[in-house]
């Protein structure tokens, strides 16, 4: 079994002048070496509970604590292990991207010419080089947080905590961010804590998920055992000779149709009863696969 990496117990946040609490009474562990997602709409309380893992917010009760300290005990524990990448940030505004990702490797203890050494490999990992010399306030959204990869990743803290990090991306960097993560998880067992609403991409790298919902966690688990819990429909893609679409037994109806292919969501016993109907002489191609993340995370907070 891993160690823990984040031991947190009955964590209460309101904020001043708020009746409802954004966090209300959060328990969880995350094992060092996993991928772990947050989950949840918008104003459910993610920013809130990471923002007091990483010790940017005082809770009003309840307790965080990092490989078995407590996070409010030593500002430097906190710094020195862990890589956050806030959602918004003009912290580094004033900064070259090169000097930010290179600060940042020299204050998590490497020497000045180890600093330089990652500051290059980042550089090149990131694919920053064009931009390396500007400014981090002249940078485009997507620059920005790719920067903020960088210096969140310097000196190879061994857990990330990452407050969207896709986000503002084009699809090449989504995916590059994604990859690189799934990279650092399995080469060097870093931990990694993220905050997704995407959802789709998210199943790829995610290990353990918890959806959070008015400050609460509403579901937490691997995706395959929050999956097992709930009774979700499985998806069938048919496509299907033009003009020859084929009868469904009763009940079942497309849910979303093209002119020659169908999707349909079907109950997991009602699968042989579909396939004993088809017609597979007009079926031109099929395929069926099960409920996805983004499935289960719809199913948890409606
Ligand atoms: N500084 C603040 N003062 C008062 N209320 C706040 C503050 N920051 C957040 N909140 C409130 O706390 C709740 C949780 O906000 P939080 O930013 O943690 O949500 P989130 O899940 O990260 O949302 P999103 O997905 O939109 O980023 C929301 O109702 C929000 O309005």
């Amino acid at each position: 079994m891993a160690a823990v990496a984040y031991d947190v117990k009955n964590l209460v946040k309101t904020y001043p002048r708020q009746r409802a609490p954004a966090i209300d009474g959060v328990t969880f562990q995350i094992h060092e070496g996993e991928i772990f997602g947050l989950l949840g709409d918008n104003g459910a309380g993610k920013t809130t509970l990471v923002r007091q893992m990483v010790n940017l917010l005082r809770p009003d009760s309840g307790t965080v604590e990092l490989f078995g300290r407590d996070v409010r005990d030593d500002p430097r524990h906190v710094a020195m292990l862990v890589g956050y990448m806030p959602q918004k940030s003009a912290a580094l505004n004033r900064l070259t991207v090169g000097e930010a990702i290179y600060f940042t490797a020299h204050l998590r203890g490497l020497s000045r010419q180890a600093a330089r050494g990652e500051r290059d490999a980042l550089v090149e990992l990131w694919r920053l080089g064009d931009i390396v010399d500007k400014s981090s306030e002249q940078l485009s959204g997507g620059q920005r947080r790719l920067m903020q990869l960088a210096v969140a990743m310097a000196g190879d803290p061994p857990v990330l905590v990452l407050d969207e990090p896709t986000n503002d991306l084009d699809p090449v960097n989504r995916k590059h961010v994604w990859d690189v993560l799934r990279d650092r998880n399995t080469r060097r067992g870093t931990t990694v804590i993220l905050i997704t609403h995407d959802a789709v991409e998210a199943e790829k790298a995610i290990q353990r998920v918890g959806i959070v919902q008015r400050g609460r966690f509403t579901a937490l688990g691997t995706p395959g055992e929050l999956k097992s819990r709930v009774a979700l429909q499985v998806h069938v893609d048919l496509s299907f000779t033009p003009g020859s679409p084929p009868r469904l037994p009763a009940g079942i109806t497309p849910w979303k149709s093209a002119p020659d292919s169908w999707s349909l969501r079907v109950d997991p016993d009602a699968v042989p009863a579909l396939m004993a109907a088809l017609d597979f002489a007009d079926i031109t191609d099929i395929r069926l696969s099960s409920a996805t993340l983004e499935d289960l995370y719809l199913h948890y907070v409606s």
